[in-house]
Formats: structure tokens, sequence, C-alpha cells
């Protein structure tokens, strides 16, 4: 197995962030919170402090569409914004999605949505474009690789395989009631796995010469555990990408990133 990591790529990122003058605010936008959406939230704020950018922590509780979009009104289009998912239980978000014209950091709206299908990197979600800046910084060509994507949220999976199916990859999208999972897995190209199931894949699921991205992080003890189980398969010839100095130690860069776009 050969690890990779991200650190050249985190270190380039840092560059070109701290180089620059930021004028304009983030809003975090949450909805009755949850545990795991406060913890991002302070991953957030720290890389929001150390890089010198204003931030605005919003917590709704019962506004209505309107009222948010009232709220946010009052700020400058070149002000950024996160929805913060999940927002709310449940409810129907599609006059945000429509209506909010900030800079999307997270790929929320229904224009962004529509300009990764036309192979725009730029409007990507954080954590998607994170894996996206990693295969181009190491130079990796998935024009006609087959990758398979377990992971099938709006804030990673979907527009991931879309933005990827634009530069002419074949993607599959598993999910829970994927038939034959495995099969799909053995067989791609690169697999990209975002499900936040500790250690789920072993070395059943893979075959030598794969590039294996793990984006899955799980809580043991206090530590990040990954979806792939890496003790499993370090004897196998693949290519792997952990938590361990991984796409989450960049999505946050990449995230503020968006508001220097
Ligand atoms: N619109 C939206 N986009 C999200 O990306 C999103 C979300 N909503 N809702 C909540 C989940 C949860 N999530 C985390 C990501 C990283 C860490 C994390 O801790 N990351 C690094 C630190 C990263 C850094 O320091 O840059 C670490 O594991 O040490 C935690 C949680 C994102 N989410």
């Amino acid at each position: 197995m050969e690890i990779l990591n991200t650190k050249s790529l985190r270190k380039e990122i840092i560059d070109r962030l701290e180089g620059h003058d930021f004028t304009n605010k983030i809003l975090l936008l949450s909805k009755n919170p949850s545990q795991e959406v406060n913890h991002y939230k302070e991953v957030i704020l720290k890389r929001c402090k150390e890089l010198g950018i204003t931030y605005i922590d919003k917590v709704f509780e019962g506004e209505s569409q309107e009222e948010i979009l009232d709220y946010l009104s009052t700020f400058d289009k070149k002000d950024g914004f996160i929805i913060l998912a999940p927002f709310g239980d449940k409810e129907d978000l599609s006059l945000l999605k429509e209506k909010i014209n900030l800079k999307d950091l997270d790929s929320f709206t229904y224009k962004s949505l529509g300009k990764i299908l036309d192979g725009d990197k730029k409007a990507l979600p954080a954590t998607a474009r994170a894996v996206v800046s990693f295969m181009d910084h190491v130079r990796l060509d998935y024009k006609g690789k087959r990758v398979v994507i377990a992971n099938n949220t709006n804030i990673i999976g979907r527009p991931l395989a879309m933005y990827l199916a634009s530069k002419r990859a074949s993607v599959t999208i598993i999910n829970s009631l994927t038939n034959n999972p495995k099969d799909l897995i053995k067989n791609c190209d690169i697999f990209i796995s975002a499900i936040g199931n500790a250690h789920f894949y072993d070395k059943n699921y893979f075959k030598c010469g794969q590039l294996l991205i793990d984006v899955g992080t799980s809580y043991k003890n206090g530590r990040i555990i990954g979806d792939i189980d890496s003790d499993s398969i370090s004897d196998m010839d693949v290519k792997y990408l952990g938590s361990k100095n991984g796409i989450g130690s960049i999505t946050t860069l990449t995230l503020v990133e968006g508001l220097i776009y």
C-alpha cells in the first residue's frame, strides 16, 4: 500500500490564502444544530480566526424561509455563506436554494448545482472540491476511469459524480440499497468513500492497482476513524489516501478558498 497525503496541496492552499486580505465575511448558518454540525462549526471558526476572516455564527430555530431570506438581505453579495446540514428537520429549503444570492461556499443553490453539470470546479461543495483538487494535484487523470463513490448526498457524492462525469470519467454512486456493491467496488479504478461507518471496507472489497480515497469520519475514543480498514489492506498494491493528512484536513481550507474566487 502506498499511503498518500494532502500535505503539499495543503501548503499550496494555505500560501494562497495567507497572502490574501479578506474583506468579506463568512456566514455560518445553522438551524437547530446537531452535535456534528456544532463540531464542524468550531473547526471552521478556528480556521477563520487563523486566517483573519470575519465570521457570523447565526443559529436559526423556527424561522421560515422568507424570514431567513430577510435576514440575509442585509449582507453584501460578496459575503460567503454555508448552510450547515442538516438544516432543521427535513424541511423544504427550495426557496432558499432559489433565492440566496450571496457567495455560495458549499454549493447549496440551484445555480451552483447547475454549474457543476457544466464542469465548473469552483462551484463544487468544499469537500467534493477537496477531493478533485487532490486528484488534480497528484496529476491523476480521471478521464475514462471507472469511479465508484460511496456517498449519495448533495454535499459530496452527487455533485462529485456529476463533475467527474463532465470530465468524462465513468461514475457509479452506490448507496445502502445497491445490489452487490462489492462487485462494483472491486472492478473500479478509483474508489471514493464517505459513509461514516468505521472500517466498513476491508481488503475483500479491493484489487491491486486501485486508488482509494477515504473521506469518511467516525469518532472512536476521540480519534478519527475512516471507512476503510487500512490495516487490512496494508500489504496490497493500492494507493490509499486515509483520514490522517487526508481530505478532512483540507476541507475548511477549500471552504474559505471560495471567498476569494
Ligand atoms: N453544508 C455542509 N457541509 C459540510 O461539509 C458539512 C455539513 N454541512 N454539516 C456537518 C458535516 C460534518 N462535517 C465535518 C467536516 C470535518 C470535520 C473535521 O473535524 N475535520 C478535520 C479538521 C479540518 C481542518 O482543520 O481543516 C479533522 O477531522 O480534524 C468535522 C465535521 C462537515 N459537514
